[in-house]
């Protein structure tokens, strides 16, 4: 993902340059330790356990969401669990079916290669990938020109986990060669005040009940949004307070900070007011929604639009997003009669 005009918003979905480390050291390292993702979890773990029992490595899984959520810390969680070495790398940077290959060919028997943003991978090495997923094979090309030959090299029996923002990218091909595909979802806000918890376990931080509830409902359904939130309001606790995290203490580090009751971020925030207060409430395009925020359609679409429409703001129709009442509210605004709420007949 990229960070551009929104890096240094303290709500943003997307990691902080600088964030890696602090990010590391509060990932789960275990199954049990993820919260949340019930679903995902459980369906997880009995395609591990089945795997293990037959001592196969297990089918690839995909693992579709949007920015935050925990997808590259599940793939972790997957190689840990199964005792195999971790391999990383995304989408992007795998720029040549070359490149690829030679990764594939190193990797030694049950080893976990994550790839992140896996929609974004090259074509031809895509197509590469097809018939490494479901034969263990690759061709290699040797020479140029009229003279190549494609030497067929079989690889050790790996893992491999996809993350993606955007699983509706994906060619039909490459999705339907993941044998699992778990659907991460915002978190709710009793899943956010366990994550909450932990982290202020291992970050030494003391949080009370109604400060981890007060941080947790304000967090944008996203645990990296959650954990960075409480180091903000840990910091402000120290300075300003006696270091106890309480629900006031809270509350008044994050009005310094600017976070809205929703959590909503910069982007959110100039989305609903393009959408209200430049179209009316739309129905307007997504192109022309993106234009007026001054940002890419993509970002757009994966790191803004599901949350807006998970916390029921905006609504997507045939004829384009439209802001429901509750974003005119949100805005303080009157929303104009028959507004937003998408009815049967805009089908
Ligand atoms: N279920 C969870 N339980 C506890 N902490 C979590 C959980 N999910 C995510 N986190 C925390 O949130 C941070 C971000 O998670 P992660 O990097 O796995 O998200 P991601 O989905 O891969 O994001 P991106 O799409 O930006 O790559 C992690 O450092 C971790 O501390
Ligand atoms: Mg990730």
């Amino acid at each position: 993902m990229t960070g551009g005009p929104l890096e240094r918003d303290v709500v943003s979905p997307l990691p902080d340059v600088d964030e890696t480390d602090i990010e590391a050291s509060l990932r789960p390292k275990q199954l049990a330790e993820f919260v949340g993702q019930p679903k995902v979890r459980e369906q997880l773990q009995v395609v591990l356990e089945s795997a293990m029992r037959r001592n196969r490595p297990p089918d690839h899984v995909l693992l579709s969401g949007p920015p935050g959520l925990g997808k590259t810390s599940l793939a972790m969680i997957i190689a840990a669990e199964l005792g195999a070495p971790f391999r990383l790398t995304s989408g992007p940077a795998i720029e040549r079916a070359g490149d690829l290959a030679a990764l594939l060919t190193s990797l030694g028997e049950g080893e976990v290669l994550f790839i992140d943003e896996i929609h974004r991978i090259a074509r031809p090495a895509e197509e590469l990938l097809y018939m490494a997923m479901e034969d263990f094979r690759v061709d290699v090309m040797v020479g140029k020109g009229p003279g190549a030959t494609a030497i067929p090299l079989d690889l050790a029996p790996f893992t491999l986990v996809g993350a993606t923002t955007r699983a509706g990218l994906l060619t039909g091909p490459l999705r339907d060669r993941f044998g699992f595909t778990g659907h991460m979802d915002f978190y709710d806000v009793a899943e956010l005040e366990l994550v909450l918890h932990r982290s202020a376990q291992l970050l030494g931080v003391r949080l009370t009940p109604e400060g981890g509830a007060e941080i947790a409902s304000r967090s944008r359904g996203t645990p990296r949004i959650a954990n960075r939130l409480l180091r903000r309001v840990r910091d402000f606790a120290e300075v300003r307070a006696d270091g106890i995290v309480t629900s006031a203490v809270a509350h008044d580090a994050l009005a310094v900070y600017d976070v809205d009751e929703l959590g909503l971020d910069r982007l959110d925030k100039a989305v609903l007011n393009a959408l209200v207060r430049r179209f009316g409430g739309g129905p307007v395009g997504v192109s022309t929604l993106a234009v007026a925020v001054g940002e890419e359609i993509e970002t757009v679409q994966e790191v803004a639009e599901p949350f807006l429409v998970r916390a029921g703001l905006l609504a997507r129709t045939p004829r384009g997003r439209v802001a429901t009442p509750a974003a005119w509210h949100h805005l303080g605004i009157q929303p104009p009669p028959g507004s937003g709420a998408p009815t049967l007949f805009d089908a």
